[in-house]
């Protein structure tokens, strides 16, 4: 039976900020960053909170952890309202915000974690058998007795991730958690990340510029934008709603006079010198273009592309307030 984790109504965070109007002159003004977000998350899921920059990402994590207090609304996190109980909220959810660490930056990575064992009062066989697991999946073995202010990004990364979860959270909040990671460090947070959702007993809200993230890790993607909910659904929702489509591209030994017509797969463009042409799958299927391509001669390959999140999601982000792009 499903259980709801996160639940937010109409919550809002407004900021009173001053602007120069003039030389001399400061005017008053709100900015809107979070403007009525409603979001029901249960438990075991991973969710993708994605926007562009100010979109107000980080505000609503803020308030979902207890850092900021809503401007109005509802919010409960595993049944607690953040800021009024944020000492009990700590104990049941782990937090990785790329800026700020909870590591002891003099000390060696194992004792910061044997520190945290003591603040969140883990039982020791529990912290041992979580630490055991988190240095096998994130190969920490190699910089545990390095002081951490001498560890590489993507090493540090590892350690937050481990610090984040060794009093067994049962959400996890991560805002940026691959950013400026080298290659090898992403996929072991990815491959980590990934695995603690098959295993399916932590929720996980994740905030991220980079979709293969999202793609990696995500079922469930929820856009905001100007501080509202934009899209909350699936990838695949999301490509329906904006009419993506897949592409075939059809590679040819000698150019054509004129690309084949194939009746519900439009030309999108020829390249090449006209030794690839590219169709957009509307109403035909792959199959119907093959039927219809297979008798050619010059035929040297066809591939199937799938339609690219990056493209969709920038369109969204252009589009003007929830207006729908595209097809
Ligand atoms: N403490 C603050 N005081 C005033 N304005 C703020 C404050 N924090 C955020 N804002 C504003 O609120 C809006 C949302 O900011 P937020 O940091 O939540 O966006 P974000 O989606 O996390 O962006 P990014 O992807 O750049 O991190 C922005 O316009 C930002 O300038």
């Amino acid at each position: 039976m499903s259980e709801t984790v996160i639940r937010t109504r109409a919550l809002r965070k407004d900021f009173d900020i001053r602007v120069r109007a003039g030389r001399l002159r400061r005017e008053r003004r709100t900015v809107n960053a979070v403007a009525g977000v409603d979001l029901t998350v249960e438990r075991g899921e991973m969710i993708g909170y994605i926007g562009p920059n100010g979109a107000g990402k980080s505000t609503t994590l803020k308030m979902l952890t207890g850092v900021l207090t809503p401007s109005s609304g509802d919010v409960r996190v595993c049944g607690l309202v953040p800021v009024d109980q944020r000492t009990r909220l700590s104990l049941r959810i782990g937090v990785v915000f790329g800026q700020r660490s909870q590591l002891w930056w003099d000390l060696p990575l194992r004792d910061s974690f044997d520190l945290l064992r003591h603040v969140y009062r883990v039982p020791p066989g529990e912290h041992a058998a979580r630490l055991r697991r988190c240095r096998d999946l994130l190969d920490l073995d190699a910089f545990l007795d390095t002081p951490v202010r001498q560890l590489s990004l993507g090493q540090r990364m590892r350690g937050e991730l481990t610090a984040a979860l060794l009093h067994g959270p049962e959400v996890l909040f991560l805002d940026e958690p691959t950013i400026g990671l080298d290659v090898v460090s992403k996929q072991a947070v990815r491959e980590f990340l990934s695995e603690l959702g098959r295993v399916g007993d932590t929720t996980l809200v994740l905030t991220t510029h980079d979709l293969a993230d999202i793609q990696r890790l995500c079922r469930r993607l929820v856009v905001i934008d100007h501080g509202r909910v934009v899209h909350d659904g699936t990838i695949e929702q999301l490509h329906a709603r904006y009419g993506s489509r897949r592409t075939v591209v059809v590679d040819l030994d000698e150019p054509l006079a004129e690309p084949p017509e194939v009746p519900g797969a439009p030309v999108l463009q020829t390249e090449a010198d006209g030794r690839r042409i590219v169709y957009s799958l509307e109403s035909a299927t792959a199959g119907d273009l093959l039927r219809r391509l297979a008798g050619l001669g010059t035929l040297r390959d066809i591939a199937i592309v799938e339609p690219d999140i990056e493209d969709v999601v920038a369109a969204l982000y252009r589009a003007p307030d929830g207006a729908p792009v595209g097809g």
